[in-house]
């Protein structure tokens, strides 16, 4: 059983898809990035697997519960972090999360989690005078005050600054290892090449491609290159018959190396075996920016072209 599983999830505003046929699954211990530009449908599909949108077909399960039949149950296994959350504006930070808190039955230590957030100067400020940025550290706070199992998070770090983003890094990658399964929503490539161990890119409300992050730029058709230098004459022969290789040239002490999957760790593998001294190692790919570019026609950056769509309002 997966963790989370989102199965043919579709959702129409007023006969427009917005959501079209998306899979998504996450395991324990492990951070799904979904990616896509703006107004791929991205907010929607966490909305329906949060249970906070009703699918117009398809199928969610949270530990094996469905959010609109288990409410209940689901309530107390899962975390949810929206863009934009609306919380009572008089209540101060401390306020907040002890109110939170009395939601659950088994949950986090309070001041534990102002600490991790880095939100302990700003205990007894009251939600409206706290920052954007503040804020959003608070939703993040409000979202794992019931110590879940499986956390949504929408746009995590967006508006943090440098300093910030890595203390809210760092707390996500601690989840992983408590075997929390994580769901990123993010426009942020350095976010999702750091914490995400697959990503399935939503392109115009459908399932573009998914994979860890290696394989994607992979499947994208881009070539790695290892680049070493070496002193001694070099036998080519060391790394021809690697599966993973596809050239090497030597130019002088430089040998490079063209190929794909685990590359350098195969090619450092073979030369530790072949008893190859090599200096000034290098690796360079494609990035996953370019893996996006190359798999959806457009920059991460582009938003989605705008079709009218009739308002609809949360249900
Ligand atoms: N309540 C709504 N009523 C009507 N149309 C909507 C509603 N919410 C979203 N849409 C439309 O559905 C599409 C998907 O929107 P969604 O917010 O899910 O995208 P997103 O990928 O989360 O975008 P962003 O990154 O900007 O948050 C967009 O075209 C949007 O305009």
């Amino acid at each position: 059983m997966h963790a989370m599983e989102a199965r043919k999830l579709r959702k129409l505003y007023r006969g427009t898809p917005a959501v079209e046929d998306v899979d998504l699954h996450v395991e324990e211990g492990e951070i799904l990035g979904v990616l896509g530009r703006n107004g791929a449908g991205k907010t929607t599909t966490v909305e329906m697997i949060a249970g906070l949108r009703r699918p117009d077909s398809g199928s969610v399960r949270i530990l094996g519960l469905d959010p609109h039949r288990d409410r209940r149950q689901v309530r107390e296994v899962l975390g949810v972090q929206l863009q934009s959350s609306a919380l009572h504006s008089a209540l101060t930070v401390d306020e907040l999360v002890r109110l939170y808190r009395t939601f659950y039955t088994h949950g986090a230590d309070p001041d534990e989690l102002v600490d991790a957030v880095g939100l302990e100067a700003k205990r007894g400020t009251r939600f409206e005078k706290l920052s954007g940025g503040q804020q959003q550290r608070l939703s993040i706070a409000l979202a794992l005050v019931g110590r879940p199992r499986v956390v949504l998070l929408d746009e995590l770090t967006t508006g943090l600054d440098p300093e910030a983003r890595r203390k809210i890094w760092g707390l996500v990658e601690r989840l992983r290892a408590d075997g929390v399964a994580v769901l990123l929503v993010s426009h942020l490539m350095e976010e999702v090449e750091r914490l995400c161990d697959r990503v399935t890119i939503i392109d115009r409300g459908r399932v573009a491609a998914e994979g860890t992050p290696t394989e994607l730029v992979g499947s994208a058709g881009f070539e790695q290159q290892v680049s070493f230098r070496t002193r001694e004459a070099f036998d080519t022969r060391v790394l021809d018959r690697l599966p993973e290789v596809t050239g090497v040239r030597v130019d002088g002490d430089r040998v490079e190396i063209t190929g794909g999957g685990d590359l350098l760790q195969t090619v450092s593998t073979a030369l530790v075996h072949g008893g190859v001294v090599a200096t000034e190692t290098r690796l360079q790919r494609a990035t996953l920016d370019d893996a996006f570019l190359a798999l959806t026609g457009r920059p991460l950056t582009e938003h989605e072209p705008t079709e009218p769509h009739g308002q609809e309002t949360l249900r």
